[in-house]
């Protein structure tokens, strides 16, 4: 099999790798505006009209309108993934020897809970690591593919000679005609080597009510946000499990059938993102919160990659797990949800692993 591309834009999904080498940029703004998110559905939709049969849109969107979209007209093509490596769950988590900005920003965050500025708000941190540099992507690229089996695994482009490369858990959409499907993710609990407590762990997280909290306030807003788009919406009762190589997190697969016309799937995205699993809620209090607690806009992390076809369907993955390679290296992100019930420290500390999905990559250089 040729080395994985790396130019453009890649997405692999639990099945099969889709990439772009070749693409038109959509004529978006350069400089982001409120409202760009829409206006580059739109734009998309357009283009698609007018496209060949075999075309799609492609891209990432950011977190959120302080940097600018990028999609671009594609012929995808498709290829099968690399067969899974050998893994145990982990790497441990690093020492990553802290981070006090970090806490002070948990401890805020907290506090607007109790006081009800917000009901929730995830804050991330960042972490550059020199060394690595574009030219390293395929490895990586190739190493998350083969440790992360189950991971949305991606690659794109974002201009500036940086690349977005990152092993995702979490679906936010995938149309398929009138047919939706939705996969949040939120509440997290660190995996471990030994069997019985790595089972331990999840059934500890299935029962913590700060966890199901944190998770019902994704759903249900997801729940308020489609029902009114659909003709059926089955959403569980009760969260169930995901794993990843490092963590559990709760998990609601939400299956629904959208009503004549359907929105696009770029429609959709725009309609939905960002939800409370990586802004909070309510939407505006935890955006402001964000902006004012974390050191710079997010750019691409906790944003969307994916694509859309000429019938508007298509799959939009959370960026997350995920950093930009540049000359200067490669810029980690991670972030975890905050309530009225948070602990700082174990809030850093679930940071700590699940950036260590990306620094597991690494440490095997
Ligand atoms: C914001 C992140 O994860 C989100 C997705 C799953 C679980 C999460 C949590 O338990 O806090 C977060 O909502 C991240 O990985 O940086």
């Amino acid at each position: 099999m040729p080395p994985m591309p790396t130019a453009s834009w890649m997405l692999a999904t639990p099945r099969a790798v889709l990439y772009a080498e070749q693409r038109r940029p959509l004529p978006l703004a350069a400089e982001p505006r409120p409202g760009q998110f829409a206006r580059a559905a739109r734009t998309a939709e357009e283009a698609l009209r007018h496209a060949p049969a075999g075309c799609a849109v492609v891209g990432a969107l950011p977190f959120d309108e302080r940097t600018a979209a990028i999609l671009a007209l594609a012929r995808p093509r498709c290829r099968p993934r690399p067969p899974a490596g050998r893994h145990a769950p982990g790497p441990a988590a690093v020492d990553l020897r802290g981070d006090p900005g970090y806490l002070e920003a948990v401890g805020a965050a907290i506090d607007a809970c109790r006081a009800r500025t917000v009901q929730k708000v995830v804050l991330a941190r960042s972490l550059l690591i020199p060394g690595p540099t574009p030219d390293d992507a395929p490895a990586l690229l190739d190493r998350l593919l083969r440790q992360q089996p189950d991971a949305y695994v991606f690659c794109v482009d974002v201009g500036n000679l940086r690349l977005l490369i990152g092993a995702s858990p979490e679906l936010l959409l995938s149309r398929t005609g009138n047919r939706l499907l939705l996969n949040p993710l939120a509440g997290s609990a660190r995996r471990h080597a030994d069997p019985a407590e790595d089972a331990a762990a999840a059934r500890a997280l299935l029962g913590s009510p700060k966890d199901r909290c944190e998770h019902g306030i994704v759903v249900t807003e997801l729940g308020r946000q489609l029902d009114p788009l659909c003709t059926e919406l089955h959403i569980p009762a009760r969260p169930s499990l995901k794993a990843t190589g490092q963590l559990w997190h709760l998990s609601t697969t939400i299956r629904a059938r959208l009503r004549h016309p359907a929105p696009s799937a770029l429609a959709l995205a725009d309609l939905l993102h960002p939800t409370p699993a990586v802004c909070g809620a309510p939407r505006e209090g935890a955006r402001r919160l964000i902006e004012a607690l974390e050191s710079g806009p997010r750019g691409y992390y906790t944003g969307l990659v994916g694509w859309m076809d000429r019938h508007g369907d298509g799959q939009w993955v959370i960026a997350l797990r995920c950093g930009e390679l540049s000359p200067q290296g490669l810029l980690l992100h991670a972030g975890a949800g905050i309530l009225a019930a948070s602990d700082p420290e174990a809030e850093l500390a679930e940071t700590d692993v699940k950036l260590s999905t990306l620094l597991g990559v690494l440490a095997l250089r």
